[in-house]
């Protein structure tokens, strides 16, 4: 078994970022990444703190603009139009999940596709799907990155993603898809989902339940991505695999913490950079 180790490729790949932003800002350009987070999520704080350091080592500007649990959707929409139009940010993130009394849905819509870092507005997500990414989903983007990293050939390998939501699964599955992996997608209503698992050369785990995935359903070699960010009764982060478990069958296993979690935060950083970079060559 050989351990992915996203936090090391994380910290190599800011050294080279921290590089290319100095060079762009010569030209005049320094990435801009802004932060909203309504209400008081506790996973949330730890996702935003984290991005808040990658994104000062890198020589960012940075801000998190915190609002109430109260904030409406009228003032959350009127903010977000607000830092559209403002040239020092080049990327908008919503932390996802916003409070129930505002629509996720209006929220995505109202980022300017050309700032939504996260990849989550429809158009971007469009673009992913007919095969001309721009932005894009930074937790699977991550995954990709960690795949060639540790020289996973995909090509008509058989990958099994389980979790369907629209900022993992889906857009994972596509990735894969592009790479010419043969792609299953599972969920909760999915039958026999450990047999079916134990056949998938490549198995991706973004469900949200902690050790969900134990030693009977992975097939001795696979390559086992866990997204899962999970807390014990302990309050101990743990992913959706069982790891101690499932380890010794693996040839490749990202770890929690310590694997996908480091490699978001870095995808969302290059892409901010990108995005900044574009703005030489726009108008
Ligand atoms: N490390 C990182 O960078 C990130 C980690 N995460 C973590 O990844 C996990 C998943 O996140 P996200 O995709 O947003 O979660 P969602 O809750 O949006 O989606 C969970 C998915 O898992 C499926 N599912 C739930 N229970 C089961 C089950 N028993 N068997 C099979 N499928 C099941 C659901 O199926 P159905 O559609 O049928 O309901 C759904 O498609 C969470 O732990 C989250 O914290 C998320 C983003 C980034
Ligand atoms: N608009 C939006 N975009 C997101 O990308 C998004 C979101 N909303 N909402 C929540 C999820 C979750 N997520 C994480 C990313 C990194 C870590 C992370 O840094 N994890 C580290 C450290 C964890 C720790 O020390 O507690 C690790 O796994 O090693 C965690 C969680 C992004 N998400």
């Amino acid at each position: 078994m050989t351990l992915i180790d996203g936090k090391a490729l994380a910290d190599k790949m800011a050294i080279a970022l921290k590089v290319k932003v100095d060079d762009l800002k010569n030209f005049g350009v320094t990435p801009g990444l802004i932060v909203i987070l309504v209400g008081e999520n506790p996973a949330s704080q730890v996702y935003v703190r984290n991005k808040e350091r990658r994104a000062t080592a890198a020589g960012f500007n940075s801000e998190v603009i915190r609002l109430a649990e109260e904030t409406t959707e009228t003032d959350l929409l009127a903010l977000i139009a607000e830092l559209n139009a403002d040239g020092k940010w080049h990327g908008i993130l919503v932390q996802l999940p916003l409070p129930n009394h505002i629509s996720e849905e209006k929220v995505l819509l109202a980022i300017d596709p050309d700032k939504d870092v996260d990849g989550f507005h429809p158009t971007n997500m469009g673009r992913l799907w007919s095969g001309n990414p721009v932005m894009i989903p930074s937790t699977p983007a991550g995954i990709m990155v960690m795949l060639d990293e540790y020289g996973v050939d995909l090509e008509g390998k058989t990958a099994l993603v389980i979790g369907r939501s629209n900022i993992v699964g889906k857009p994972m599955a596509q990735m894969l898809l592009d790479k010419n992996a043969t792609v299953t997608i599972a969920h909760s209503r999915t039958k026999n989902l450990s047999e079916l698992a134990k056949q998938a050369d490549i198995l991706v785990v973004a469900i949200g339940r902690g050790n969900f995935v134990t030693a009977d359903f992975v097939k001795k070699g696979a390559v086992v991505i866990d997204v899962g960010m999970n807390r014990d009764e302990n309050g101990k982060l743990i992913g959706d695999v069982k790891f101690d478990e499932v380890e010794p069958l693996a040839s490749l296993i990202t770890p929690v913490p310590g694997g996908v979690g480091p490699m978001t935060i870095t995808m969302l950083m290059e892409q901010t950079y990108e995005a900044a970079k574009r703005t030489l060559t726009k108008n």
